[in-house]
This record gives structure tokens, sequence and C-alpha cells, in this order.
């Protein structure tokens, strides 16, 4: 088994630089069809681009002084849920602030009534803080500092329901919470819902090397780190560095052979059937050993073709969220991969929170789609017959 651990030199804050200079690659031009949706939503992924990327900022802060501290302290989830308020206030803020004249609505994971029981005013007072400095480090705006009422506010915009009509920004401020108290991969994601479709999505990976972590460069040094990967419909996926270099365009991996392809999934095996997993791979001829790390840095990693094949199998139970596939999904998508559930539909982010799922979710390229199809279903069918 391939783990990836980094323990990371943190960079300072990213200054996010909103007009980047966009190397397109001849080969990736786009067809006539596609250039109407790619010119729409333009500025909501600029928006999002920037929301994420000061969001990742705030955690990279939290989770230095959380590695720093001695080691009894981190088994305290506290370092943790300050970072996901504080990234979930901010990225309420940069959208509703870069987006003033459109109605908005936000799915997002947490909300504030933790926050407003008594004994929280501490907790509130250290994400209040830490929600100001992050803004002021960048000095992309000229605020006078929020108040912990107006960071209550920002937190509880992200009630909306979703759903199929009109548009729904959905968010995981910080997805893989295992990995960020680890000191290991996690993500802050962001999507954009339109009429119950993705229409562009955002991750950023603090962690995440810029180059691959596949099979073969597990041995190469990671100490370049940072990745923001952002897709819109129609209009592809790029990846750049979180401190501002030129985005540049990524594909999935092409490879036919299940034999070269390398899989990934969940790190935490109480997220996903690790034995499951092994024995689609067998099925499918795949050699590698899995690559296990947290977050949707999977689905980022998937999207430069650093392995083949994610397979992610809840324990019976668990319900999906939308904000834990949705930016994820277009990354790969976009990137020319497909991403189902086991039976083989596409996931519909169009119902509200939750997924409904036919038992997992599989992500691979066009062509190992329909084998790795067959191989869990082979695999699901014998698991039944076991039981
Ligand atoms: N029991 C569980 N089974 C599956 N996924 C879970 C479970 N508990 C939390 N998660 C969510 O799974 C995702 C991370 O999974 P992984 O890193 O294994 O891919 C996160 O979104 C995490 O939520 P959270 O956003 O709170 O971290
Ligand atoms: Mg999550
Ligand atoms: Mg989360
Ligand atoms: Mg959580």
């Amino acid at each position: 088994m391939a783990i990836l651990s980094l323990r990371v030199v943190v960079p300072s804050c990213y200054i996010y630089h909103s007009k980047p200079k966009i190397v397109r690659n001849p080969l990736f031009s786009l067809r006539p069809n596609q250039i109407s949706a790619s010119m729409s939503y333009e500025k909501e992924l600029a928006a999002a681009k920037k929301a994420a990327s000061l969001a990742a900022c705030l955690c990279q802060k939290v989770q230095k002084a959380l590695l720093q501290s001695d080691v009894h302290s981190k088994s305290d989830k506290s370092p943790v849920t300050v970072a996901d308020y504080g990234s979930q206030a901010l990225v309420s803020f940069v959208l509703e602030r870069e987006l003033p004249s459109e109605s908005f609505s936000l799915v997002a994971e947490e909300d504030s009534g933790d926050l407003r029981k008594d004994g929280a005013q501490e907790t509130l007072a250290r994400i209040t803080k830490l929600v100001n400095d992050t803004l002021s480090s960048a000095g992309t705006y000229s605020v006078s500092p929020f108040s912990a009422e107006d960071v209550l506010a920002a937190i509880d915009s992200g009630k909306s329901e979703g759903g199929s009509h009109g548009r729904h920004w959905v968010l995981d401020p910080i997805d893989g919470t295992k990995g960020f108290l680890r000191g290991d991969q996690y993500a802050i994601a962001l999507a954009l819902l339109d009429e119950g479709k993705v229409v562009l999505g955002v991750l950023a990976c603090p962690n995440l090397p810029l180059a691959s972590i596949g099979g073969d460069d597990k041995h190469s040094s990671h100490s370049q780190v940072g990745c923001l990967f952002s897709a819109k419909v129609g209009a592809g996926t790029y990846m750049q560095s979180l401190d501002g270099s030129s985005p540049i365009k990524v594909q999935v991996s092409a490879t036919e052979n299940p034999e070269e392809a390398s899989f990934f999934e969940s790190f935490e095996a109480a997220h996903s059937l690790h034995d499951l997993s092994s024995s689609i791979a067998k099925k499918l001829g795949v050699k590698a050993p899995p690559v296990r790390i947290d977050s949707q840095a999977k689905y980022g990693a998937l999207s430069r073709g650093d392995g083949a094949i994610y397979l992610r199998f809840p324990h019976k139970g668990y319900r999906e969220k939308i904000w834990d596939h949705a930016a994820g999904c277009i990354v790969v998508t976009e990137a020319g991969g497909v991403v189902t559930d086991a039976a083989g539909n596409p996931l519909d982010f169009s119902k509200g929170k939750y997924l409904d799922l036919n038992t997992g979710i599989i992500v691979t390229n066009q062509k190992l789609m329909p084998s790795l199809l067959k191989a869990v279903q082979e695999s699901l069918d014998e698991k039944a017959s076991s039981l």
C-alpha cells in the first residue's frame, strides 16, 4: 500500500492573481458547440478561485500552528473546528462580495449552531480574528474588520438546501478533516450548481505536490506543494499552484491497460471498504498497490493522470453529501474522466444535500470504465453471495 504522508513547510499566504495568464494548448481547442457554455460562468469561476485560495490560506495558518503545537493537543478537535468555520465564513464573504448582483444560495457543511452556545465565545473570537487576519494579510479588500456577529451570519448563509432549480453554491470548507489533523491531505471544495447540474468547480489542495503522486513518481521529491484545480463546463480542467503560477490544462490518464493503472482510495478505512476495492482492482488486473490519500485531492490527482481509478465504497448506512463530490466530479469529467455510482449512473446533484447512490462511487477514464464496471458488479455479487 502506498501512503502519501507529507509534513510540509507551509508557504506564506497565497496571493491570488485574479487575472492569471491562461496558457491555452491548441491541442485542446474548443468545439463550436462548447463555446457558449465556456463563455458563461467566467466571473463566477474567478470568484470561486479567489474564495478557495483565501480559505486555503486560512487553513494553512491553522494547520501550521497545529503541527507546531505539542503532540498532546493533536487529538484536540478545536483547531479543525476553527479552520472549518473560518474557511466557510471566508468563502461565503468573498462570493457575496465578488458577485453582488446575483441572488446568493450556498449549501455548505457547517452551521453556526454550536458557535452560538454558551462557552463558545472564545472559539468564535479565534475564528473572527483568523478571518480578519487572513483578509488583511491578503490585502484584497479594504473592509473594516468583521465582528463575531458578521462571522456567524456568513457561516449561516450556507444553510440552503440546494435542489434542481436556480443556482446554488456547494461548499466543503475543509474536506478530509482527518487528513487535516494528521498534517496530510485535505481540500477546500467549492462548486456551482445551475438547474441541478454542476457547472463549475474549484479544488484547493494546499498539501498536494505540484508534481505527480502517481505510482512511478512516489519517490520523487514533493517539495513544492499547493495546487488549485478549476473546471468549467465545456472548457476543460486547469491546474495552477496556489501561490499563483499560470494555469495549465490537465487530462486524465489515457491508459487502456489496467496493469499500468494505479488506483486511489480513502486513507481512512472507516470511510471506504478497502477489501472490496482490492477485490475489484484484482479482478480488473491492476498490479499496483492502492494509493491512499484523504479528501477530494484524489479527484484532483486523478484529473491530471497521477492514477487512473478512484474507488469509494462507504460502509452501509452512510449517505454521501453533495459537497463531498460536486467540485471533484466536474474537475475529473472536464479532464476527460467519468464519475458514476456502482451501477454506472451519473451522480445526481439536483436532489438536495444528499446524493442517492447505488452502493458507491467509481471514477476512471472512458476506456477503462466498461471493464471497471464489470469488475465492480462481479465483486459486489460475490460479496452479496458470501453474506
Ligand atoms: N463514516 C464516513 N464514511 C465515509 N465518508 C465520511 C465518513 N465520515 C466523514 N466522511 C467524509 O468523507 C470525506 C473524506 O473522505 P476521504 O478522505 O476518506 O475521501 C470527507 O468529506 C468526510 O467528511 P469531512 O468533510 O467532514 O472530512
Ligand atoms: Mg467532506
Ligand atoms: Mg468538511
Ligand atoms: Mg465534517
